[in-house]
């Protein structure tokens, strides 16, 4: 790494941490952003994968179609996202899809979801992100930004993060690690987002626990994954409840209502109505599908229809997963756990929840109203959610009105009414939606014609300039308006190294991305042979706003009203005094460049430093300690990229289904407000230095796929938790070295956590950030890795950020049509070690596809993974797999 592997000074903001910055936590974006440009290449800091402005960070979790990664976000003071990287094309799980199709009674786990019968894997993507499109609400995983990487057929799904990752459900023994109160709580989050997905005509299919998300602070739940999700054009009309609703374009990747009746979602959370044909069929393909007539006669069964009536039922097998720590209908085979599901009525445990409270059996006597017990609610709600006819089955309103959801709150009514949907919107046009979901276009550029196209194309980063509103491209120089960089490396002269061409290239006067662009369009390619350049480009760029004399841009770039004129005289402003003259095109001279690495040395020479005018944070590394100093935005540019936040976010929020209030959000977690008692805030990470008494938010922190490693009396005290997240939270905003005042805070919160001694202020030592860093490790009394990487976010970022750089497996994808070139290709060489699943798995893709003909091999599918299932430090065994359970 470039920094030698020291300490990662990465400041990560999510938008749910009580400890951002208020524009990150506000941030709420309205329209996704589709790109069509990608840019790749390495940051320069640490030399980690970017695509576009998004620098990679670990991996967290890897799925069917898919890898995701948490990345920052370079261009949003570093806010942290989470990258979905999908290949477009999976030729070999196609085949298999369809193989599946003819054969009906392949094996496969109860456990993993089911998507072979939705099509291809291009076309479960583009339905994913369609809907996801469509979805803009605090309890659903927002989409950010999809950027279409047609040259690899990638696409990467930028998504927002959730740091507090899966919801842990049960330690390995199939014992419950939550309390009910906090499965309670977990359960409004679920509703509400249910609720608003239903509204929108969106069946989600694959209600679980490994598919709800903690935010950071582990005050919300978000549905994810929707991959087999559905929208019903008949279920948006019953939401309408008008009839008619008004409908854009019809799309039909999405008015496609046949998808429904296929099998999708997780057998053992799967409705009787989904499996009523599935599971007999698997079964014994004699005796299925037919009713006995009176004359004998066999007929096909009628298929009850599937509504969104079968997220309700998923939803009551979480619920019963999390009060019971394992599942109603359990077998090791997928039929038999159909047939359970059809057939066999459930059973529950005398207790529920870690705190073991009585459920007094499954079936009880009746309670007089207003008396009922804990226990007898729950199965009261149970019965009603797990009913095997759909038509009887609960709604979801009426499930949002049990007395066991709304119990414990102070005023249920009021939170009723606070998160009542309005009218539903008009279906907006979905046809483009799904159109620009993906590109169509099937081209592929040959490294010869790429060549080509690079000296004369124009350059474009964001080509559905509608998302963003023109002041903001304008505004957030940082990114959006940067040159583009060229996808490809130049062939090396045999013989040439690329320090070489460099030096040559210096000796030239120019070094790459500072070539001036409005001599002619070949400048364009001459870029840097390396990595990234945001930081001096955005320093260069910003400079030269600030003067008045951008940098010349492609037409159209800049909004006409906007662009800033050059016979008018540019703004007193301060910053100008001390920027580089510019010359007659605009750009600095050879010598005021700033340099194509930005070292400690060149940084103090630039002329604007003094300022701070950088719109973007700047690390600067000096020295193998790893000390870096962080620059933060100064006051002018940087308040106009901050601003961008806000008028990107055309607040969808505010329609009508979309509204939801403060009051909706509190009550949904109980927050401290009307609507629940103080110590109902037991998610807060800051409640145990309340001292509430409630605070076993630590449980929460547990293992792997829904399973607690450890058992929860071992979690470490809740104090930790606070304290380190306080840590966290000073370091992420110690943007230099610390001064007394922070070291004295952080020494008070590390000797409360008894975690050992910081040095003083006046020691140098001290402000090596890799000591707070250190410090700032809890000797390791949580065991699951989820738990450290919550409790020691940089540390772990680092061991994954290594661990990206082999493990990567889509980290190859950039050098694809660029192996030629040598230098870069960081990752791969480190390598001897054992390959990742994903490798593996990309491995034998590439295998097949270089093949032609595709292999079919009959295994299970590839179980969708959190980080928390694979280990973190590289060759560590991987610490759980969801065990088979055995129904009795
Ligand atoms: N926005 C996010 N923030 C944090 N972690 C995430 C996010 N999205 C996904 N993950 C993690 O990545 C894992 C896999 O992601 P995802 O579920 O989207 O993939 P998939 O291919 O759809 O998986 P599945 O096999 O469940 O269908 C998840 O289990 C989760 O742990």
């Amino acid at each position: 790494m470039a920094d030698g592997g020291g300490p990662s000074t990465l400041r990560y903001r999510d938008p749910g941490d009580p400890s951002a910055p208020q524009h990150v936590q506000d941030l709420q974006p309205g329209a996704v952003i589709m790109t069509h440009e990608i840019r790749t290449g390495h940051s320069r800091t640490y030399n980690r994968r970017m695509v576009n402005q998004y620098e990679f960070d670990h991996r967290v979790g890897v799925g069917q179609h898919g890898e995701v990664y948490l990345a920052r976000d370079t261009s949003k003071h570093n806010m942290a996202v989470a990258l979905k990287v999908v290949k477009r094309k999976n030729p070999k799980a196609d085949k298999m899809s369809k193989f599946r199709k003819q054969n009906q009674n392949l094996p496969t786990s109860p456990h993993l979801p089911l998507t072979d019968k939705l099509g291809t894997t291009e076309h479960k993507i583009r339905k994913e992100i369609a809907i996801m499109k469509k979805c803009n609400h605090p309890h659903i995983v927002k989409l950010l930004e999809v950027i279409d990487d047609n040259l690899h057929e990638k696409i990467y799904m930028v998504m927002e993060y959730l740091g507090g990752g899966e919801i842990k459900w049960r330690t390995n023994d199939g014992e419950p690690v939550l309390r009910v109160d906090q499965t309670r709580r977990i359960c409004r989050d679920v509703i509400l987002g249910l609720e608003y997905l239903h509204h929108q005509g969106i069946i989600h299919r694959d209600i679980k626990p490994s598919n709800l998300l903690w935010t950071a602070d582990r005050r919300t739940v978000k549905i994810a994954d929707f991959g087999v999700a559905h929208f019903s054009y008949a279920q948006r009309l019953a939401a309408a409840g008008q009839g008619m609703v008004e409908l854009g374009d019809e799309d039909p990747i999405l008015m496609d209502d046949t998808d429904l009746s296929k099998t999708a979602g997780t057998p053992m959370f799967l409705a009787p109505e989904i499996v009523s044909d599935t599971g007999d069929l698997a079964a014994s393909s004699s005796t299925v599908n037919v009713n006995e007539t009176a004359g004998g006669k066999a007929r096909p069964r009628r298929r009850q229809p599937i509504t969104k009536a079968i997220d309700v039922w998923a939803f009551g097998v979480t619920l019963y997963g999390l009060l019971f720590g394992h599942l109603p209908f359990l077998a090791d085979r997928e039929y038999e756990v159909y047939q359970l599901i059809r057939r066999q009525d459930w059973s529950v445990d005398p207790t529920m929840g870690v705190d073991q409270i009585e459920t007094g059996g499954r079936h009880q006597r009746p309670q007089p109203k207003g008396q009922e017990t804990e226990g007898h609610l729950v199965i009261q709600l149970l019965e009603g959610l797990l009913e095997k006819d759909a038509r009887k089955r609960m709604t979801l309103d009426q499930v949002k009105r049990h007395p066991w959801i709304l119990r414990d709150m102070q005023d249920p009514e009021g939170w009723l009414r606070e998160t009542q949907l309005g009218p539903a919107p008009s279906l907006e046009p979905t046809a483009d939606e799904t159109s620009s979901a993906m590109s169509s276009v099937r081209f592929r550029w040959t490294r010869p014609l790429r060549r080509l196209w690079q000296g004369v194309r124009p350059t474009r980063s964001f080509l559905n300039r509608n998302a963003v509103t023109e002041a903001d491209q304008y505004n957030d120089v940082g990114v959006r308006s940067a040159p583009s960089h060229s996808l490809s490396r130049r062939r090396s002269t045999p013989g040439t190294s690329q320090h070489e061409r460099r030096r040559e290239k210096s000796r030239a006067g120019y070094s790459g991305r500072d070539a001036p662009r409005n001599k002619s369009t070949t400048d364009v390619v001459a870029r840097q042979d390396y990595g990234y350049a945001h930081d001096d480009w955005a320093a260069w760029e910003a400079t030269h706003l600030s003067t008045g004399h951008p940098p010349k841009r492609r037409r159209g770039s800049f909004p006409s009203n906007l662009r800033p004129s050059r016979a008018a005289s540019p703004q007193p402003s301060p910053i100008s005094a001390s920027t580089p003259s510019v010359n007659g095109s605009g750009m600095p001279s050879p010598e005021e460049r700033p340099p194509s690495r930005l070292t400690l040395t060149h940084w103090l020479k630039l002329p604007f430093r003094k300022t701070s005018t950088l719109p973007m944070e700047q690390t600067v590394s000096s020295g193998s300690s790893g000390h870096s100093l962080s620059r933060r935005s100064g006051r002018g540019l940087a308040r106009r990229s901050e601003d961008a936040f806000h008028t990107v976010a055309p607040s969808r929020q505010s329609t009508a289904s979309g509204q939801l209030t403060m009051a909706m959000r509190a009550a949904s977690w109980g927050e401290v407000a009307d609507y629940a008692r103080p110590s109902e805030d037991v998610t807060s990470v800051y409640s145990a230095e309340r001292g509430d008494d409630a605070l076993d938010d630590d449980t929460l922190l547990l293992g792997a796929g829904g399973i607690a490693q450890s058992p929860v009396l071992s979690i470490p005290t809740s104090g930790v938790l606070s304290t380190v997240s306080s840590i966290a939270s000073l370091n992420a905003h110690v943007t230099g070295p610390p001064t007394p005042a922070t070291m004295s805070v952080a020494q008070a919160l590390l000797q409360r956590t008894d975690v050992g001694e910081l040095p003083s202020a006046a020691d140098p030592a001290a402000h090596d950030p890799s000591i707070l860093a250190r410090h700032s490790q809890i000797r390791s009394r949580a065991t699951s890795p989820l738990a450290q990487m919550a409790y020691n976010p940089v540390q772990l970022s680092i061991e994954s950020a290594n661990a990206c750089d082999y493990d990567d497996s889509s980290c190859d994808d950039d050098d694809d049509d660029d192996d030629d070139d040598d230098d870069e290709s960081s990752y791969g060489e480190e390598v001897d070690l054992q390959p990742s699943t994903s490798q593996r798995y990309q491995e034998e893709d590439e295998e097949s596809e270089e093949e032609g003909e595709v292999r079919l091999e009959l295994r299970g599918r590839r179980p969708s993974q959190s980080a928390s299932e694979m280990s973190p430090v590289r060759g560590a065994d991987t610490p759980h797999r969801e065990r088979p359970m055995i129904c009795t």
